[in-house]
């Protein structure tokens, strides 16, 4: 890992790995939806939007919606701001609305967007502990000291090998 990031681990996710563990969140998702299914989808942009879009393929979702929230710059966190808001007219208190995120890191930017839509069901494909209580569904948890590295943020390259001549 590069040294100057804070975070001890890294976890490389490819495309293939988030589309499962994307799908393994709709099928968590479908076992805890109201009756008559989830009503709408909330992505929280920009890495929700992926995950959102296979969630709301395989549960049959057409109203997608977004809400954009910036507070990382790079790997620098500073205070989240919503810089764009769903259609609250669709969307209301977020009763039978499902918030897809791509991870929980701290909770902050999840603080923001429930604030907004209380009664929405959030969910995210990957939790560190530490924002853990503000997600109601998610896949995989991984260590606070991990940085999640995604397959958008990623390109294939050469690596040395172990071995050197
Ligand atoms: O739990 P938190 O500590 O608030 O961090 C989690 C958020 O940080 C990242 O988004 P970012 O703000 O980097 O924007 P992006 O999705 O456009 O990359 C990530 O996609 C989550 O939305
Ligand atoms: O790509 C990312 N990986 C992470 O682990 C993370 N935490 C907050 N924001 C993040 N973005
Ligand atoms: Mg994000």
């Amino acid at each position: 890992m590069n040294d100057r990031l804070p975070h001890e681990k890294g976890f490389h996710v490819s495309w293939d790995q988030i589309h499962r563990d994307a799908r393994a969140l709709a099928w968590r998702l479908q076992g805890v939806a109201p009756e008559g299914g989830w009503r709408a989808v909330v992505a929280i942009t920009r890495g929700g939007m992926a995950p959102a879009m296979i969630v709301a393929r395989e549960l049959d979702i057409r109203t997608v919606d977004t809400i954009s929230v910036k507070s990382y710059d790079h790997q620098t966190q500073s205070e989240p701001r919503v810089i764009k808001s769903p259609d609250m007219d669709i969307i209301g208190d977020g009763e039978g609305v499902l918030i897809v995120d791509d991870l929980v890191d701290t909770g902050k930017t999840l603080e923001v967007v429930r604030a907004k839509m209380p009664k929405a069901h959030v969910a995210t494909v990957y939790a560190k502990p530490m924002g853990r209580s503000q997600v109601n569904t998610f896949v995989t948890e991984v260590s606070q000291d991990t940085w999640i590295f995604f397959p958008w943020d990623m390109a294939l390259q050469y690596v040395e090998p172990y071995r050197g001549t």
